[in-house]
């Protein structure tokens, strides 16, 4: 007979649920963590790791073609059957035993079955019997999220992908049309475009819109040399499913005729069958945190990941989730609290210092705020644009090599803000930006962080030059 008692319940055993739960024991306590599908959630089966996976191979080939040597090389075209293949072993055809080992030697218990909250620090699972779980000190949501399907007439009637159809797909469709133009949508375009799909992009506005609008534009361009039909400003009005696929009608009179339909227009939390109603919360709604990631108005509810909307990213939902694991074994310890911004119990960075990689061809890594959203915040701002094809490590890295970074410059402190990158492989160019961005670190202290010649990095002295030494 398994307990039914624990330290801590977690709802949702996602990358974020995962390491709320092992934070959670390593301070001492028992958690239990309850699992409706796959133990590892979106990102490993559905999202991040087939995402990546289905990218990764074309984007390699298009590198390849841009460094002369290594282009009369590429005789070939991209190999669909074997990027699938690699996708699959990337997502362990969707078994999640390797995960379920990994919960076994962390010491955490897990009950299969779908969990409700039933009452203050209490959890029912309904699975092959029913399980009542009552938590001695917390209760954790992290349930994750949901493709938000917008209310276009026919659209569900005509069964459209989500984002897990368009990671899980077992063949590639001839036609697609994208509904949306974020982050799922242009890289799902640029992936499925690399497989020879003919793509049809329908966003209503700019792509990649509260980026620096430089990212969306040189994003788009691509796209649109990647043989991607983008369409902005565009809203579909109609949609109707026959026998041969689908057709879409759109604001500007035009109709597109497309095998399948991807929805990518944002994400809706998986609240709604939860319980929240029993503890008098509305379900289906975000769950509102402080900084520690305790639901406002309870001291025994917590919400990590996407579910509080604070940041819709695996690795800030794992860093939420090691702030509330802490901050529950040591709240429940009676050890010390350390709440104060940038304490070791509290989702700061959440705020004004979150980095994304967004895997486009060209790739947009940012962190912090941009120039638009700094100006709105009221910081009296700089920004510096600099272009790093021009740099001596991105012209050996790549033949015409194209993109271009900005730093938002914070004049009362001199800090940096906020960096964007556009470019080829620019993502490892990321963490020294989020380091800069976090630490605060002064412009006239970044000077001495010398990057070393002939590599990228050299970006940072170019941005630094055309700044000027403070
Ligand atoms: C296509 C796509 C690509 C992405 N790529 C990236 C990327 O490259 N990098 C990045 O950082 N982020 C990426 N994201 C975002 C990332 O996937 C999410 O931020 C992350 O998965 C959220 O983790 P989570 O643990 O909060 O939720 P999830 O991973 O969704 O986990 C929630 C778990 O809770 C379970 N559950 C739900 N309700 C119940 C219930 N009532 N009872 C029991 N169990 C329940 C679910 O089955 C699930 O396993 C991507 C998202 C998408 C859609
Ligand atoms: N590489 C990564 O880190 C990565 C990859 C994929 C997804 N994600 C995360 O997953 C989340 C979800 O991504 P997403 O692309 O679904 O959301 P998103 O918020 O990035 O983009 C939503 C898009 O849909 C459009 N839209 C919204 N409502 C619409 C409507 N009614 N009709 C037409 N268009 C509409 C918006 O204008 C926007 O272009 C994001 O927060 C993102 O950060 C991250």
């Amino acid at each position: 007979m398994e307990p039914t008692e624990y330290d801590v319940i977690v709802l949702g055993a996602g990358a974020v649920g995962e390491n709320v739960a092992d934070r959670a024991v390593q301070g001492g306590l028992t958690a239990v963590i309850v699992e409706s599908e796959l133990v590892g959630g979106e990102c490993s089966y559905w999202a991040c790791m087939p995402s990546k996976a289905l990218l990764r191979s074309a984007s390699a080939l298009r590198a390849a073609r841009q460094v002369p040597g290594a282009a009369q090389a590429v005789t070939g075209d991209l190999d669909v059957e074997a990027v699938l293949e690699r996708r699959n072993s990337f997502t362990s055809n969707w078994s999640d035993d390797g995960q379920v080992k990994w919960l076994k030697s962390a010491g955490i218990a897990l009950v299969r079955g779908h969990g409700r909250i039933t009452g203050p620090k209490q959890v029912t699972v309904s699975g092959d019997s029913e399980t009542v779980l009552t938590a001695r000190h917390a209760v954790v949501v992290s349930t994750g999220s949901d493709p938000l399907i917008p209310d276009i007439p026919g659209l569900r009637a005509a069964d459209p992908w989500g984002s897990r159809e368009a990671t899980s797909a077992k063949s590639v469709p001839a036609s697609l049309a994208i509904i949306g133009g974020g982050v799922v949508a242009t890289e799902m375009a640029t992936a499925y475009a690399g497989f020879g799909t003919a793509v049809t992009m329908i966003a209503r506005s700019s792509l990649l819109h509260g980026m620096e609008p430089f990212a969306g534009e040189q994003v788009t361009a691509a796209l649109r040399e990647q043989g991607v039909t983008v369409l902005l400003n565009t809203e579909t009005t109609n949609v109707t499913r026959t026998a041969d696929g689908a057709t879409l009608e759109l604001s500007d009179g035009s109709t597109i005729n497309a095998e399948e339909i991807l929805v990518a227009t944002g994400r809706t939390p998986r609240t709604g069958d939860v319980g929240l109603d029993t503890i008098g919360l509305e379900p289906g709604a975000w769950l509102e945190t402080d900084d520690t990631l305790l639901v406002r108005g309870f001291d025994w509810l917590y919400a990590t990941g996407d579910v509080t909307n604070r940041a819709l990213l695996t690795h800030q939902g794992k860093y939420q989730a090691r702030a509330a694991g802490d901050v529950i074994a040591a709240r429940a310890k009676g050890r010390p609290i350390s709440d104060a911004p940038w304490g070791t119990h509290v989702a700061t960075a959440d705020h004004q210092s979150v980095p994304q990689v967004t895997f486009t061809d060209p790739e947009i890594a940012s962190v912090g705020l941009t120039a638009a959203a700094a100006a709105e915040a009221g910081y009296d701002t700089r920004v510096v644009d600099y272009e790093i094809g021009s740099i001596a490590g991105a012209s050996v890295h790549a033949d015409n090599y194209k993109g271009t970074a900005r730093m938002v410059v914070d004049e009362a402190r001199k800090v940096i803000l906020g960096v964007t990158f556009v470019g080829p492989d620019v993502s490892e160019l990321l963490q020294a930006a989020t380091v800069a961005v976090v630490a605060e670190v002064p412009l006239d202290r970044l000077w001495h962080a010398v990057p070393a010649y002939p590599t990228m990095n050299e970006i940072w002295l170019r941005l630094l030059e055309t700044y000027g030494r403070p």
